[in-house]
């Protein structure tokens, strides 16, 4: 008989997407409904952006990001009911949605080296989850490269304009986060969306056999119960299978 805790029985689900569909939230949720931890993967690279942007490193200068890719200290807490990250031991959560690192982060994450450092985190974050049952990991390669045998693969998809609604609303809340029209928002989210499907290294891109879910018509709720729902499936097809 199998023993709650093994490798083998933790339940790992990837969710990835575009900017603004809804992974951070919705994966949050779903952890804690489940029980199990949670990963923003890229709460991770806009860290090593704003750790680069602090010590003055040129984000465009690839050869430059890259050496000092293995400088920063990057600790990601996985509760999801208080999810942390620090850089260097400083409480990096407010700093990281600026809009000065999010209009840097696709240079910094199209570096190789950069993602080759934060797989490794996010591979030995997930590993560690096992004990407490699993994880749900978010972000833009997680099924096809960081988790490849994830039980369940998620790509969620909104339309832009849904995407920009969402985010300049949210934004209108975070100090120093700065304001922008939804129109503004819009054209920013797109462009990073390009970059990040562009870059020669794990673009954003859906595996396979990750389920698509529109979310433009869906609340957050409607989202939530759906993964819910595909996590129980594929656990009944573990048992029946
Ligand atoms: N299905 C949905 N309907 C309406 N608003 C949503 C939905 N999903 C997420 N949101 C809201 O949109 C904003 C962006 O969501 P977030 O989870 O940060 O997206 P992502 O991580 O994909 O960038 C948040 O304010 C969130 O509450
Ligand atoms: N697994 C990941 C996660 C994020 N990234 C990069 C690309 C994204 O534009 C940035 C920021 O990701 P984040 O999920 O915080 O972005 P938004 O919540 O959509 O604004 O990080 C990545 O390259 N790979």
């Amino acid at each position: 008989m199998e023993t709650a805790g093994r490798p083998q029985d933790a339940v790992v689900v990837a969710i990835d997407g575009p900017s603004g569909t809804g992974k951070s939230s919705t994966s949050r949720a779903v952890a804690t409904k489940l029980g199990l931890r949670f990963l923003d993967t890229g709460a991770q690279y806009r860290a090593m952006t704003w750790w680069m942007l602090t010590n003055e490193v040129d984000v465009d200068d690839a050869a430059a990001v890259a050496l000092a890719s293995d400088k920063p200290v990057l600790v990601s807490g996985t509760d999801p009911l208080n999810p942390t990250i620090t850089v260097d031991g400083v409480d990096a959560s407010g700093p990281i949605r600026t809009q000065e690192v999010t209009a840097a982060v696709s240079a910094v994450s199209a570096v190789p080296e950069v993602r080759a450092r934060l797989v490794e985190l996010q591979r030995t974050a997930c590993a560690e989850s096992a004990a407490a049952g699993g994880i749900v990991v978010e972000g833009r390669d997680i099924g096809t490269t960081v988790l490849p045998d994830a039980t369940l693969k998620v790509y969620l998809t909104a339309s832009a304009q849904a995407r920009a609604a969402r985010r300049s609303g949210e934004l209108k809340g975070v100090p120093g986060a700065g304001q922008m029209s939804v129109e503004a928002t819009r054209e920013a989210l797109v462009r990073r969306d390009a970059a990040d499907s562009g870059r020669k290294t794990s673009p954003l891109a859906k595996a396979d056999d990750a389920i698509e879910v529109d979310t433009t018509e869906l609340s957050l709720e409607q989202v939530i119960e759906a993964i819910v729902t595909l996590v129980d499936e594929k656990l009944k097809e573990r048992t029946t299978g």
